[in-house]
């Protein structure tokens, strides 16, 4: 027999809080309940005596007063194989629940759903118009430090199981469906989606819980593809340049900028551009100023930066004239880029995972993309400087320590004006005659990525810190 709910509730509230996704970290779990639970074992999947059977899951997490929805797909066996032991969530009177994200016995109900746009319980699931999907492929569950979980299927798709659900279409679907329309060829091909009804506010709403893509089988991203530049120039010997290096990311970095323009492009077509007034832009200081306050509250080392980081705010409300606002992608970064045989492909427009729905889906400034990836660039050169694995300097090595800080410094401008470069010819708005929009948006980039390190990657907080005396300056 299985464990009752309130059984897997109680388990659950120990769980939650180790998976990688969970969004509240660090706040007392007060209630999990479950609010959903729908069978999906079978046609496909059908469950032998020992199980194993799947159920998709919906579960509401209280915390601090709010409410929020996280996706499950409870796994129930009698034996539990030792290769999936780690994803185990409960045992009891010899029964398992556990993650079966995990379990390639049964996730491949979830591609046979999406060929037969299956509908079961509240869930219902899509093709994309024309795409075929192929089912009997085993899945692995990615293992990468993200915010929702992947499936990847052979070599041929990618499952997004999104974790953390809101009501309304998720902006990463949104932006995939109306590029793939649009046809824009710097996004992978997207196959399906899978959706269900949640109660919101009184009413049944429907909610995305899952994406297929192409699977880009051959690519690398943008993370390691820089840092890998970043690491040949710090190996080679002093007197040669970014430029000389051999491992030079540069061409790259422009050919992401002429991308990023084309998206951008497309985007503005699909979803239309409207000016905003100068008062847009004093909302925006103000708003930045409030996200200033409270990451120094968190973050007391942040407040020795305040000052020159409210001045550039002060320029930004300042600014006396209408700026056009449209869907960008929202929380822009080198391990959101693939570069493929086809060229950069974006991926992940869901937007910055701690804020609302609406907040992302808000239309913005295109510049806070290129301002997302001017500060990635600022990472790549400068995480492995100090506090991290990799590069080993005695910290004493002053002269050692003084060429890593240049380096870093000459491998990051040399790649911003690459990339801003790109950008521009690509047809986006010139980064360079922008200045003051730019340094606002990069500023609150930084404030948002110190607070976002200091939560979730502490031994990563020196990388924004230590980069803003540059950015201030
Ligand atoms: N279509 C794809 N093909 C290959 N790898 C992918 C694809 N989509 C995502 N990935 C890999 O999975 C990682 C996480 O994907 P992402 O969409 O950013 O998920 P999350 O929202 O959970 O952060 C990416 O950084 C990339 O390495
Ligand atoms: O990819 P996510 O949507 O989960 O984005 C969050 O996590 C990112 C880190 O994984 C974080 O990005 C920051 O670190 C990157 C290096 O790991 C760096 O390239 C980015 O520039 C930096 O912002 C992102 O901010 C956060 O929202």
């Amino acid at each position: 027999m299985r464990p009752s709910d309130r059984d897997i509730e109680q388990a659950l509230i120990g769980w939650l809080p180790r998976q990688r996704w969970f969004a509240g970290k660090g706040r007392e779990i007060a209630q999990v309940e479950i609010v959903s639970g729908t069978e999906l074992s079978g046609p496909g999947a059908p469950p032998g005596p020992d199980g194993p059977e799947l159920r998709h899951t919906l579960v509401a997490v209280r915390q601090d007063g709010a409410r929020d929805l996280y996706q499950l797909l409870l796994g129930f066996r009698h034996r539990l194989p030792d290769r999936l032991r780690y994803a185990e969530i409960l045992a009891l009177d010899g029964m398992h629940v556990y993650d079966a994200a995990h379990d390639p016995e049964l996730t491949g109900v979830l591609l046979e759903c999406l060929a037969a746009e299956t509908r079961v319980g509240p869930l219902s699931f899509h093709r994309v118009p024309g795409a075929q999907v192929e089912t009997g492929l085993t899945s692995l569950a990615g293992t990468a430090e993200q915010s929702n979980t992947s499936l990847v299927y052979g070599e041929t798709y990618i499952y997004k199981l999104f974790r953390r659900i809101v009501p309304g279409v998720n902006p990463d679907l949104e932006l995939n469906l109306a590029l793939t329309e649009a046809g824009c060829r710097h996004i992978p091909r997207l196959y399906g989606w899978a959706e269900m009804r949640v109660a919101d506010q009184g009413e049944d709403r429907p909610a995305t819980v899952g994406m297929l893509s192409e699977f880009l089988r051959t690519a690398s991203d943008g993370w390691q593809l820089a840092t890998t530049s970043v690491r040949d120039l710090y190996g080679s010997p002093a007197e040669v340049s970014a430029d000389q290096a051999g491992g030079d990311f540069a061409a790259e970095a422009e050919r992401l900028g002429t991308a990023t323009a084309s998206v951008h492009r497309d985007l503005a077509e699909a979803f239309g551009v409207r000016q905003v007034p100068p008062q847009a832009l004093r909302d925006a200081a103000a708003r930045m100023e409030d996200q200033l306050d409270t990451a120094c509250a968190d973050v007391p080392e942040l407040a020795r930066h305040a000052e020159p980081i409210r001045a550039a705010y002060r320029d930004l409300a300042e600014l006396e004239r209408p700026v056009p606002v449209q869907r960008i992608h929202g929380d822009y970064h080198l391990g959101q880029v693939m570069r493929t045989d086809r060229g950069w492909v974006l991926l992940d427009f869901e937007g910055e995972p701690a804020r609302t729905l609406a907040e992302r889906q808000a239309p913005a400034h295109p510049l806070r993309d290129v301002a997302g990836m001017l500060r990635s660039f600022e990472y790549a050169a400068r995480f492995l400087l100090s506090g991290t694995p990799g590069v080993h300097h005695r910290e004493s090595d002053a002269a050692q320590r003084a060429l890593l800080e240049r380096r870093a410094r000459e491998w990051a401008d040399r790649n911003r004006n690459a990339f801003c470069r790109g950008y521009a010819d690509g047809g986006g708005p010139d980064p360079g005659a922008h200045r003051v929009l730019l340094r606002a948006f990069e500023l609150d980039k930084a404030v948002y990525e110190v607070r976002y390190e200091a939560r979730n990657r502490p031994t990563w907080l020196h990388v924004p810190l230590s980069s803003l005396p540059h950015l201030t300056t």
